[in-house]
C-alpha cells in the first residue's frame, strides 16, 4: 500500500451464482483512499457500487462471493442507507454503542457509557441521556441514522465506507448528516469513500469521484474535473442526465438504455451498446481504469486514438 493510503482495493472481482456458474459482477476494480480523503462512487443501480463496499468489509450477502482481489486498510467502518441492519433491536441505543466502544477500546462499563453519551452528543442528537435509552424503534429515522454513524464512529475508524447514508432522508436532514460525516473526516482524518445517486452529494463531500459502469470503473479522477468535464461518454450522459430545475435536485435522469445484464460482460466496451460515439474501435478490448492514481483518465478507446477520430472533430 501506498504511504499515502489509508486504504487501498486492488483488482478486485466479485461473483455471483448464475445459471449454474458464477458471473462476475464486478472485476478489475481498484482504487486508493488518503487520510481525510474522500472518493466519491457514481454509476447507475446495479453496476455495482455497494458490492465493491461490502466486498472490501467482508461484508457480502450470501451466495455473493470475492473471487479474487487485494484489499488493504485497517480499522474500517461502514454506514449503510438502512440504519435497522447495523443496530441491534433488542438492546437500547445507548448500551450497544457502549458495548462496541468496550470492545474496541478495553475500557471500563461505566466509561464506557460515558463515551457513548459523549458519542451521541457529538453525532448530533439531542437529550442524548434520554434517547441512549431508546430502542432503534422509537427513534426517527434521522436519529437512527445519526446512532448508526456514533455506532461506526465507535470503533475508531481509519476508513469510513458509506453506502447512501442519507438516501433514505429529508433534505434538511441529509445536510445535517453530510455535514457530520465531513466534520467526522475533517477532526479524525478519515479516509472516506461515499456511494451516491446524488450528484449534489457527491459534489458535497467527494475530493476525488470515480463513475462505474457495469462492474468496472470507467472514470476517475479530480472531483470538479469528472463532475464538470467528464470525458467517457457514459460518465458525460451520465451527468448530462443532471436535471436542471425541473427534476429532483441533483439526481441523475435516467440515461437511455439499460446496461448490460453481468452475463454478457465482456471485454469490449461495455458501454457500446448505448453509445452514440460507437464504432470499430469498440470492440477492441478494453480495461476498467485503476483508480489507485486518480489522474483524470477515461477508458474510453477514443481516449487513446488521435484526437482526429474522436467527437467533435
Ligand atoms: N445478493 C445478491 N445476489 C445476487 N446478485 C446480487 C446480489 N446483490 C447484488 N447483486 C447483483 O450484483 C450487481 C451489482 O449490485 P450492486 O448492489 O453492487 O449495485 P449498485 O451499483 O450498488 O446498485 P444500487 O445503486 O441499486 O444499490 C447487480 O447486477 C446485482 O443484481
Amino acid at each position: 500500500m501506498s504511504a499515502a493510503s489509508v486504504f487501498e482495493v486492488t483488482d478486485l472481482r466479485v461473483t455471483i451464482p448464475r445459471a449454474g456458474t458464477r458471473t462476475n459482477v464486478l472485476d478489475g476494480v481498484s482504487f486508493a483512499v488518503g487520510a481525510g480523503q474522500c472518493l466519491g462512487i457514481v454509476g447507475e443501480s446495479g453496476c455495482g457500487k455497494s458490492l465493491a463496499l461490502r466486498a472490501a468489509m467482508g461484508l457480502l450477502p450470501p451466495g455473493v462471493e470475492r473471487a479474487g482481489g487485494d484489499v488493504r486498510g485497517e480499522g474500517l467502518a461502514m454506514v449503510f442507507q438502512d440504519s435497522h441492519g447495523s443496530l441491534d433491536p433488542t438492546m437500547r441505543v445507548g448500551a450497544f454503542v457502549a458495548d462496541t466502544i468496550r470492545r474496541h477500546a478495553g475500557v471500563t462499563r461505566r466509561e464506557a457509557r460515558g463515551r457513548a453519551l459523549e458519542l451521541l452528543a457529538a453525532v448530533g442528537i439531542p437529550a442524548p441521556q434520554l434517547r441512549a435509552r431508546a430502542y432503534p424503534h422509537e427513534l426517527s429515522g434521522g436519529l437512527r441514522q445519526r446512532v448508526a454513524i456514533a455506532l461506526a464512529l465507535a470503533t475508531e475508524p481509519r476508513v469510513l465506507l458509506c453506502d447512501e447514508p442519507t438516501t433514505a432522508l429529508d433534505v434538511t436532514l441529509q445536510a445535517q448528516i453530510l455535514a457530520l460525516l465531513d466534520k467526522a473526516r475533517a477532526e479524525r482524518g478519515l479516509g472516506m469513500v461515499f456511494v451516491s445517486h446524488d450528484i449534489a452529494v457527491i459534489r458535497q463531500v467527494a475530493d476525488v469521484v470515480a463513475v462505474m459502469y457495469a462492474g468496472q470503473i470507467v472514470e476517475i479522477g479530480p472531483a470538479a474535473q469528472v463532475l464538470d468535464r467528464p470525458r467517457h461518454p457514459y460518465a458525460r450522459a451520465l451527468l448530462d442526465a443532471v436535471p436542471a430545475i425541473d427534476g429532483p435536485i441533483g439526481r441523475f435522469r435516467s440515461v437511455a438504455g439499460s446496461p448490460p445484464d453481468p452475463a454478457d460482460y465482456d471485454i469490449a466496451c461495455r458501454f457500446r451498446d448505448r453509445c452514440g460515439h460507437r464504432d470499430a474501435a469498440c470492440e477492441a478490448p478494453v480495461a476498467g481504469l485503476d483508480g489507485r492514481a486518480p489522474a483524470h483518465s477515461s477508458a474510453c478507446v477514443h481516449e487513446h486514438r488521435p484526437a482526429t477520430v474522436s467527437e467533435g472533430t
